[in-house]
């Protein structure tokens, strides 16, 4: 941590695992520097070790292997200024560790499957996120990722997934309805019938009338957009790309929805669809591009998903320098 801050901002960011969030996280680390920013993995308040969940039949995503009282006080001390004591979930033995001590930061973030669960520590957040990702391209990424990289064999991946879906549709699919920004990771329809899963539809779902949060919109605010951006300005191979812009009611609420259909060949190119978006929240014309393409390793760089990553991070920053700023108003009042 760099100085002792004045006011705690609370970003959630949630999610089932394998959706992205480290990615994100990552992109986030880029916007606020580490120094400022601190996560806490909500993973650390299973309440349930490996060896119980696995007795009781109970799983992680189940709320009864979850300590929200604890998760509660804590994250409220750190927002009041306060260190904390938090536990620690070891993923490598499946047990629970001593606990190690946080201190506040100018930005903490909560991520992981329960951010927005409990009706406490969702409304001390001041900006959250939920990751969204459909089942086909959940099972793609996942598949992708343990069988390369941890040896898993296919029907056990796909297996570990089904088990889970009973508790994410009961208990982390319905946070989804509380997130200011939803961003949900879809199959294209530029292709039909399209089974490799690399080109994606992605949308934003930003919630509409949240005190200081600013929907970013493409050309004209309000109305509804189809754009077709592929030609001289914008390098498309097969399948092309397709932009929308329009309203929807989400959970009887009104959303502004942002989508981006397709793959960029080009990533210097964004900045020509960033240039017909408002309300980015950027600093100056092409910085958003510009931390795209600091980090085009990240997977998802080249598509919507990474576009949106950064657009909420952006509205993420601007949540923040707005609420520094109203609280460092208040105090040249007292
Ligand atoms: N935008 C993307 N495009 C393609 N693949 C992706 C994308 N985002 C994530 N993935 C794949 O999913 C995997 C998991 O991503 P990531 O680690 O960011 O998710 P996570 O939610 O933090 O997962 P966990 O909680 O299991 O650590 C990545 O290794 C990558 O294979
Ligand atoms: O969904 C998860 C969040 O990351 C994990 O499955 C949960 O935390 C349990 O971890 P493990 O499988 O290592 O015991």
């Amino acid at each position: 941590m760099t100085t002792k801050p004045e006011r705690v901002v609370l970003i959630g960011v949630a999610g089932d695992s394998g959706c992205g969030k480290s990615t994100f996280l990552r992109r986030l680390i880029d916007l606020f520097g580490e120094e400022f920013m601190t996560v806490i993995c909500l993973d650390d308040y299973h309440s349930l070790d490996r060896k119980q969940r696995k007795e009781t039949g109970i799983t992680a995503l189940d709320p009864r292997a979850n300590n929200f009282d604890l998760m509660y006080e804590q994250i409220k001390a750190l927002k009041e200024g306060q260190t904390i004591n938090k536990p620690i979930y070891n993923h490598e033995t499946g047990l629970i560790d001593p606990p190690e001590i946080v201190k506040p930061n100018h930005i903490v973030v909560v991520e992981g499957l329960h951010p927005l669960y409990d009706e406490r520590v969702r409304s001390l957040l001041d900006f959250s996120v939920y990751f969204d990702i459909s089942d086909e391209v959940k099972i793609a990424w996942k598949i992708q990722r343990d069988m390369a990289e941890r040896g898993h064999r296919y029907e056990d991946v796909l297996a570990a997934i089904n088990s889970r879906k009973p508790d994410f549709q009961k208990y982390i699919e319905p946070q989804r309805e509380f997130a200011d920004v939803v961003l949900q990771v879809l199959p294209t329809n530029l292709i039909k019938d399209d089974t490799e899963r690399k080109v994606l539809r992605v949308r934003m779902l930003q919630r509409e009338g949240k005190e200081g949060f600013e929907p970013a919109y493409l050309f004209d605010e309000g109305s509804t957009i189809n754009w077709t951006p592929c030609g001289r300005k914008l390098t498309c191979s097969y399948p092309g790309m397709q932009l929308y812009y329009g309203s929807d009611v989400y959970y009887g609420r009104y959303v502004s929805v942002l989508e981006v259909d397709g793959q960029f060949d080009n990533l210097e190119e964004v900045i020509y669809i960033e240039t017909h978006l408002s309300n980015t929240s950027t600093k100056y014309q092409g910085e958003l591009t510009q931390l795209l393409l600091q980090h085009r390793e990240y997977p998802g760089s080249n598509n919507g998903t990474g576009f949106f990553q950064v657009l909420t991070g952006l509205k993420m920053r601007a949540a923040y320098e707005r609420l520094t700023a109203k609280e460092a108003k208040l105090a040249v009042q007292v």
